[in-house]
């Protein structure tokens, strides 16, 4: 591995061909968990202490704004922990606040303040202006909440002002574009329901996608008290009166998208490797992702709070099996799938997975034009990517797109007869700071 200019922000990086990868190591805490503790710690009465906390950029982004808005967080004593003093409300009527391109604060952020009202501006990285967000503001705006777009209708940045609540009929969301504004309605649900003393009743529109999200905010809103009756999919009740109390200390999970990176590891660089901070008990739908590799013929040991891989060597010349799935359930890890079909044994397709054009990037065109530059036959439509694996490699320079994914998956192309340039490493930064400096650990050639 061959890094230039500073080791934090290099232009490109030089993965050499690599023929084996073994290891183990702990995992960097849950993107997901992360954000969402800390605000439900925010909103909660009493203070709560997270260890395990993930420290990237998308928590940066949470813990800057949550501290604007009057929180008072104290970091340490160790590095991955903070004490969160909980407020119910914010103190803090009137912000403006940089949200990144953290899809997880700035969502649940405005749902948040958007039902306590205030003055607020949300906003974010130029790609965040162009992720929709429509969706929640309608649903906000039915409850009665003042939004206004500063820019562009759909789109971040937004106002947010002062709104009289109305909870007298159910709010309807739609599903069909991003699982976090649901998350979003109920993880502020609360404040509404303290604000009216009425329950809070949300009806999801259309088909709800990545549902394991969806799930995980359910079970972390039980944690800190408050128990969501739901109908399925379909219909979700918050009751009257309900108001988050802190569980007092919360251990926050490995983040089992980062875990797909290194358990793929295993599965085409022989193994084993293990990650520990996801397992069996695991309240991450990406877990699955190992269902993924066993279904491509790795060999996967799953305990408590860890999974190990062992796999072919592709380097040597074995292939993984093809596979044709719909991957609308684990959409992050997905995208380790669609670099994985370089070395399978024909072609293979990603269904359902419509949401990758909203996210960091259009990420269906992206991986697109990056797995065709290494000579893979790639054919897309609107929602799925079918990748047929090189018959020569090319050697290639891949563009990352300002996506920490885009740059964490391509990694495994290294494994192919040509090694890979990864630029702009540095864009894992996102969720992952450290991520080529542990897979460099594990790799060899
Ligand atoms: O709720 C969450 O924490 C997330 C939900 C997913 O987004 P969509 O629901 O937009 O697919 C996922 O891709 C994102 O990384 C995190
Ligand atoms: C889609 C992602 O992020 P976000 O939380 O910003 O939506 C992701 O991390 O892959």
């Amino acid at each position: 591995m061959t890094m230039t200019d500073s080791p934090r922000h290099p232009p490109y990086l030089d993965l050499a061909p690599a023929r084996h990868a073994r290891g183990a190591i702990d995992l960097p805490g849950s993107k997901s968990i992360s954000n969402r503790v800390l605000l439900l710690s925010a909103l909660a009465e009493g203070s709560t202490r997270l260890t395990g906390l993930l420290d990237s950029d998308d928590t940066q982004v949470m813990l800057a704004a949550l501290r604007k808005l009057g929180i008072a967080i104290t970091a340490g004593p160790r590095p991955d922990e903070v004490l969160v003093e909980g407020a119910r409300r914010f103190p803090v009527g009137q912000a403006d606040l940089f949200m990144g391109n953290a899809g997880t604060a700035i969502r649940p952020l405005t749902a948040a303040l958007a039902m306590m009202g205030g003055l607020y501006v949300l906003h974010g990285v130029p790609r965040m202006h162009e992720r929709p967000i429509g969706d929640l503001v309608d649903a906000l705006r039915m409850l009665g909440a003042r939004v206004a777009y500063q820019g562009r209708e759909g789109y971040p940045p937004l106002s947010l002002g002062w709104g009289e609540l109305d909870l007298s009929r159910p709010v309807k969301v739609n599903g069909s574009v991003s699982s976090q504004f649901l998350t979003a309605l109920l993880l502020a649900a609360p404040l509404a329901t303290q604000a009216t003393g009425r329950g809070f009743v949300v009806e999801v529109e259309g088909e709800l996608i990545s549902k394991p999200y969806v799930e995980m905010t359910l079970n972390l809103m039980r944690r800190f008290g408050v128990t969501v009756e739901r109908d399925g999919w379909r219909r979700f009740t918050v009751p009257s009166q309900a108001a988050y109390r802190s569980p007092g200390h919360m251990l926050v999970e490995g983040d089992a998208s980062s875990a797909s990176y290194f358990l793929a590891l295993g599965a085409i660089g022989g193994g084993p490797v293990r990650v520990t901070g996801v397992g069996r008990d695991s309240i991450q739908g990406d877990v699955a992702f190992a269902d993924t590799l066993a279904a491509m013929g790795a060999q996967v040991e799953m305990g408590p709070d860890w999974i190990e891989t062992r796999g072919v060597k592709v380097a040597e010349g074995g292939r993984l099996k093809a596979f044709d799935a719909d991957f609308n359930l684990i959409p992050d890890a997905a995208m380790t799938a669609a670099v994985l079909a370089l070395y399978a044994d024909g072609p293979c397709r990603l269904r359902n997975i419509a949401s990758w054009r909203v996210k960091e990037t259009d990420r269906i065109h992206a991986m697109q034009t990056e797995l065709a530059k290494l000579g893979a036959t790639v054919t897309a439509t609107p929602d799925s990517l079918t990748v047929t694996p090189p018959a020569t490699w090319t050697p290639a320079e891949i563009g990352t797109w300002d996506d920490h994914r885009m740059a964490m998956c391509f990694s495994l192309a290294a494994f192919g007869p040509v090694g890979v340039r990864i630029l702009d490493p540095g864009c894992v930064s996102k969720t992952f700071p450290t991520y080529f400096d542990v897979y460099a650990g594990l790799v060899g050639a």
